[in-house]
């Protein structure tokens, strides 16, 4: 792996939707830069940089106020990037790192002391070489009570993940709803099946994410994603934060518009109380608690 790859806009629009005061895009990530902060000997793909200064231009082109910025697979591990876009934030931003499962306690004080709010699991095999259910549970349970653990997986594996989420021992949140099929519809097997998780469990939260990704086929203005998602939205308004996932990793080949992106809000969460919710009281609570 050499050629080092573009998944962002490069002029993205502005989006005719206004975020509330305080929205926050509370998911996206940095690339490097890689000078500074090298990308691991392990990542499946090597990207172009993205920083943090690119991350705040973007924050305030599309009208948002903070940014919770989750480790990117690329960076393995070492969080530094992720922590230096943090520090670099003037308090505009905290985080979700990856980590060891060997990791010390005090390793995990500094995370917390760097911004980091949370830990996330990754079970994409195209992402990462290996998950290990019984090591990530044993350093789930070692976490700062107020942290929640991140998860990310696919719709095909979501019965086999069941007795592991149940067993997780802090607040849940499902990156990008667990990849549900979106062309099925919301009464879809996958929505269904996304639901039933979500009824298993009062702190199980979910991203609805991602509509380049889930709708990449029909593409924009993603049609079957605004159908799928908003009543899950609609359901479950108080478990639910959004973000850009910009610089959209590994979607070189379908690089979405970020205005777009930002333009999917009110068609997924259509009232003013349900944007609010979306946008900035539900992620507050996990990411700024000492502020409400
Ligand atoms: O689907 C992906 O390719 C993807 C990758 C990463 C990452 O590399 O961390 O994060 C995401 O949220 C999504």
């Amino acid at each position: 792996m050499s050629e080092r790859i573009t998944s962002w806009h490069g002029n993205p629009s502005k989006p005719t939707y206004t975020p509330p005061p305080g929205a926050i895009d509370a998911h996206c990530h940095v690339f490097g830069p890689m000078a500074e902060f090298p990308f691991s000997p392990k990542a499946k793909y090597l990207p172009e940089d993205a920083g943090p200064d690119k991350l705040f231009a973007l924050r305030d082109h599309l009208g948002f106020s903070r940014n919770v910025i989750v480790q990117a697979s690329c960076h393995g591990t070492n969080n530094a990037a992720t922590l230096n876009g943090i520090a670099v934030s003037g308090g505009k931003a905290r985080g979700v790192a990856v980590v060891d499962p060997a990791i010390s306690d005090e390793e995990i004080a500094a995370l917390h002391e760097g911004g980091m709010r949370g830990i996330r699991f990754n079970f994409l095999k195209r992402l990462v070489d290996d998950a290990p259910k019984d090591k990530f549970l044993e350093v789930a349970h070692r976490l700062p009570k107020d942290w929640h653990i991140v998860i990310y997986f696919e719709a095909d594996i979501l019965e086999e993940m069941r007795p592991f989420i149940a067993a997780l021992p802090r607040l849940v949140v499902v990156d990008h709803m667990g990849r549900p099929d979106v062309t099925q519809g919301p009464d879809g097997a996958d929505m269904k099946a996304f639901r039933e998780l979500l009824d298993s469990r009062p702190d199980i939260w979910f991203k609805p994410t991602c509509p380049d990704r889930l709708d990449m086929a029909a593409g924009d203005p993603w049609d079957n994603f605004a159908r799928a998602v908003a009543p899950l939205v609609a359901d479950y308004s108080d478990r639910c934060i959004w973000g850009t996932d910009w610089p959209h990793p590994n979607m070189e080949k379908a690089i979405p518009d970020d205005g777009h992106i930002v333009d999917m809000i009110p068609r997924i969460a259509p009232t003013a109380e349900l944007q609010q919710k979306l946008l900035v009281t539900n992620p507050m609570r996990l990411y700024w608690p000492e502020e409400l």
